[in-house]
């Protein structure tokens, strides 16, 4: 069991209260003019990573009041739990070890006293195997032709990571092999993707965890119409449809062949799931070499997260200064802003990672918290974001922790253009620093020739605060083993953040009520009747949608 102390009941949380108000006074230009050295002192290498923490509102003392909050909370015995397979995902009874599926020591990690790595391994056994037909060719459909594409059809976790990796490693791809993703109910979705495909070279992974989930399954039964118009037999279904998924009854009861089917555990949650077989649209992708490579850099993070002091420990350090910033300055959201257009899709799926995670309000006592919890989670790559909502960050009234993501090399050099990108990224940060002065402000404007009425007008408009605080994690390249590391990287800052908030991180009961009240109201739009059972307003828009449809 995890320890429940409320958070602020920490002794370093009171510390921190006071500490606050010395450091909210303070600008960030101060806090460099104080120490030449804060660059050094606050950034960590980690292989082809560098996390520039400086620019941060905090001083030495800030970090060692934060780690001595970890330190209260249980942290470093928590994380040996997360590993040894202790039941930490206590409402759901569940070991949470997605730190298993990329255990590339293979030394044995015990679930129930059973060591799972065994079958973790048989499974990627598999996986390798499948991916290496389907890439060489050898996996032929219906009419012996080779597979062109693949259609990933999973929603939430059996959809975001191998979307977001797909993306980020496209440049590892294989050409002519093309992946596709269908993950909402709305009948466009997969409509719009079958619509250039030919059945005979299409391969459909039906991809859940519980091969329950409706928006899934829905999509599952369209794609096999789809592809029986065209087909006509059913037993060539077991060419064109794999299924991944922990249950087994409801693939077989679907008509998967069971052979077809890549299995994992209860103790890997959805969002944590694309080292799973949830992968395997990636590894046919990328390769599975490369798949192998992000389990690698995942597994270094993991070595890094579980044995690293914690004032040197990256995940440790970013979920701290995250609470630094939501539970001290009141901040509410938190940027991730890859200066990397792979990447684009890298804030969509920490958003399901962090705020399924974190977005609970009830803490491990059973009581509710008194305290905030997980941040929203949202960002776009720059530098689309700069010509967007930046300028709510650089002149808002909102306090907006950012990460900024980039890699030293392109994988596409082309002309000047990376180095434009990056002179915007490291651009962004300095100016969210030190911001803009008044009397910098009207050097500029008069230096341009400006009347002095029209530079007294001006001045305010063009003045920026500074002090906004960011991270600056520098990648040597986008790398199948660099994006593991990055995205083990955040899994953790997540599992630091609910501990430290003493809440449960790997359930997500919120979102069953959603999936149970459209269960409830999908057989009243079966019939024509009018509807008076709900409130007004629910009862006057299905009434109106019955009539317009
Ligand atoms: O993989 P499935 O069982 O189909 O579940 C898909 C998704 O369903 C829900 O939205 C859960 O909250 C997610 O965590 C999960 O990833």
């Amino acid at each position: 069991m995890l320890q429940t102390v409320p958070f602020e009941q920490l002794p370093a949380y009171k510390k921190l209260k006071t500490h606050h108000k010395t450091i909210a006074q303070k600008h960030l230009r101060e806090l460099f003019a104080e120490d030449p050295d804060r660059h050094k002192k606050f950034s960590i290498r980690f292989g082809d990573i560098l996390l520039d923490y400086s620019k941060n509102r905090i001083n030495s003392r800030t970090r060692s009041y934060l780690i001595q909050l970890a330190q209260e909370a249980g942290l470093s015995e928590a994380i040996e739990k997360m590993f040894t397979g202790d039941k930490i995902n206590a409402t759901e009874g569940r070991s949470v070890l997605h730190v298993a599926l990329r255990n590339r020591s293979n030394e044995p990690i015990l679930s129930d006293g059973k060591d799972v790595m065994p079958e973790v391994n048989e499974v990627l056994a598999k996986m390798k195997d499948f991916s290496g037909r389907v890439r060489s060719g050898a996996w032929k459909g219906y009419t012996s032709k080779e597979i062109t594409d693949i259609v990933n059809i999973g929603i939430g976790g059996s959809d975001l990571g191998p979307v977001m990796v797909t993306e980020a490693l496209k440049a590892y791809g294989k050409p002519g092999l093309n992946v596709h993703f269908v993950s909402n109910v709305d009948g466009t979705h997969i409509a719009e993707t079958v619509k250039t495909l030919n059945p005979e070279t299409t391969l459909f992974m039906i991809a859940s965890k519980t091969f329950t989930t409706q928006e899934t399954m829905a999509n599952a039964h369209s794609a096999r119409d789809w592809f029986l118009e065209k087909a006509a037999d059913e037993a060539h279904v077991k060419k064109h449809f794999v299924a991944i998924s922990t249950n087994r009854k409801e693939v077989e009861k679907f008509g998967i062949d069971p052979e077809n089917m890549f299995g994992f555990w209860d103790w890997v949650g959805g969002r944590y799931s694309l080292w799973s077989a949830i992968g395997l649209s990636i590894a046919c992708f990328v390769g599975f070499q490369n798949f192998e490579q992000l389990l690698t850099g995942a597994h270094e993070m993991d070595k890094h997260f579980r044995t690293t002091k914690l004032d040197r420990n990256i995940p440790v350090l970013l979920g701290l200064l995250g609470i630094w910033y939501n539970n001290f300055f009141g901040a509410q959201t938190q940027a991730i802003l890859p200066y990397d257009q792979y990447l684009h899709r890298f804030a969509a799926y920490f958003q399901q990672g962090d705020m399924e995670s974190n977005g609970k309000s009830t803490g491990r006592d059973g009581k509710p918290v008194a305290h905030q919890t997980g941040p929203i989670i949202w960002g776009e790559p720059g530098t689309n974001g700069q010509h967007a909502f930046y300028q709510l960050i650089h002149q808002g009234t909102k306090l907006i922790p950012c990460d900024f993501i980039a890699p030293a090399v392109s994988l596409n050099p082309l002309g000047d253009h990376h180095k434009m990108l990056l002179s915007n990224f490291f651009a962004q940060t300095e100016a969210l620093m030190n911001g803009k002065t008044e009397e910098e402000v009207r050097a500029e404007l008069e230096g341009s020739g400006k009347s002095k009425e029209e530079t007294d007008f001006l001045t305010p408009f063009k003045t920026f605060s500074g002090n906004r605080p960011t991270n600056s994690i520098l990648v040597r390249k986008i790398t199948p083993k660099v994006l593991g590391s990055l995205i083990a990287m955040y899994e953790h800052k997540i599992f630091v953040q609910g501990i430290i908030w003493n809440i449960f991180s790997f359930d997500q009961w919120g979102v069953e009520l959603g999936k149970q009240l459209a269960n409830k109201i999908y057989p009243e739009l079966q019939n024509d009747w009018p509807v008076s059972n709900h409130d007004s307003s629910t009862n006057g828009l299905i009434n109106q949608y019955k009539r317009w449809r």
